[in-house]
């Protein structure tokens, strides 16, 4: 038996975020209503409390998302710490009122245009990151307005930069013709997202939840061609950058460079993410970080017949491919 633990032992957070009207709480009602043996904490901005067997709906207070006077960045995370920490202290027996027995939560962001203020909490409030950790961010589209919602705005292809997964609903409603030309271009904004194409959002929720965004086959093992291709068909400035490397790392290369870049460029920097393999450390370390803020942990130790090696990706806009290989490539333990 090896000391060293197999899991992770938090429980893992799924963000749903999507464009307007794209399917979000379609999806919310399928995972709530389809028969998966899973028991899920879901905290939404707009629902009173459903009680269905087997799941816990929290129901957050809608003040969440008022404005007032202050930052909404910080009235979203005052407000999701305190659900959480609630929601762990009715976990484990601590609170008063109840109990909650949940193996995993799901974050539903109606109302918030960008994720990234919920999905920072997990890296942010030490207590939740010893609890929680963000398991994967999950974005709706929608099919047959994407293109326009691409084409508008920052916003929407922010959701898109994010994603771990990203689900293409209401497939209904255009040809596999659009459909592809839509898939290209979102695989293009972010090519480390996994697409899955779905009618009413229905998707088998092992797609969506606990499936840790660095544990699925193959995602970062991209087609190099790929990589080199050009798309002449749209200007989305959402672009993203990959770094491989088969010898050991030094993290603390790995983050310096990184708080460098991100002093300056932590706005458009979106997502970065991936699996190191660090000097000296006998587990994968993973490594994830939205905007400004990052952490790393070490995960599960290293299977023997995987290949360890480091993986890395950054979404965002105008990245500067050469000074980040330089970085990477400087990041090699000495
Ligand atoms: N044709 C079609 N309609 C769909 C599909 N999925 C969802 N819808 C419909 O699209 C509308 C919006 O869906 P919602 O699930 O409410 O979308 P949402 O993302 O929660 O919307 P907001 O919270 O308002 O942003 C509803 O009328 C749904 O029934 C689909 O696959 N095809």
């Amino acid at each position: 038996m090896s000391a060293i633990p197999e899991a992770d032992p938090r429980i893992p957070v799924t963000v749903l975020t999507g464009f307007l009207g794209a399917g979000k709480t379609t999806l919310l009602n399928h995972v709530l209503t389809a028969n998966h043996g899973q028991k899920i904490a879901v905290i939404v901005n707009e629902y009173g409390e459903v009680g269905i067997d087997n799941q816990l709906v929290v129901g957050a207070d809608e003040e969440i998302f008022e404005m007032n006077n202050g930052c909404i960045c910080c009235t979203v995370r005052g407000d999701l710490v305190r659900i959480l920490n609630d929601l762990m202290d009715a976990k484990l027996g601590k609170s008063s009122g109840r109990t909650a027995d949940f193996d995993r939560v799901l974050i539903e962001t109606t109302g918030l245009a960008d994720p990234a203020p919920v999905a920072q909490t997990f890296f942010l409030d030490e207590e939740i990151a010893n609890s929680f950790k963000l398991d994967a961010i999950v974005t709706v589209v929608d099919a047959k307005h994407a293109e326009q919602h691409l084409d508008d705005g920052h916003e929407a292809q922010e959701q898109v930069a994010f994603a771990d997964v990203l689900l293409v609903n209401k497939t209904d409603l255009v040809t596999e013709e659009e459909l592809q030309k839509l898939e290209h271009r979102l695989h293009m904004m972010n090519p480390a997202a996994k697409l899955y194409r779905t009618h009413q959002s229905n998707i088998d929720i092992d797609r969506i939840l606990g499936i840790g965004a660095f544990d699925l086959d193959k995602k970062l093992e991209l087609d190099p061609d790929f990589l080199e291709e050009e798309d002449h068909d749209h200007d989305d400035e959402v672009m993203s950058v990959f770094f491989r490397e088969e010898r050991p790392l030094d993290l603390e290369k790995v983050e310096r460079f990184l708080q460098a870049w991100l002093v300056e460029h932590g706005m458009d920097t979106f997502r970065y993410k991936g699996v190191l393999n660090i000097k000296g450390v006998k587990q994968r370390v993973v490594f994830q970080g939205i905007h400004m803020l990052f952490s790393s942990y070490p995960d599960r130790a290293w299977k023997q017949d995987e290949p360890r090696r480091s993986e890395f990706v950054v979404i965002g806009r105008n990245l500067d491919e050469n000074w980040f290989a330089e970085q990477f490539a400087g990041c090699v333990a000495g």
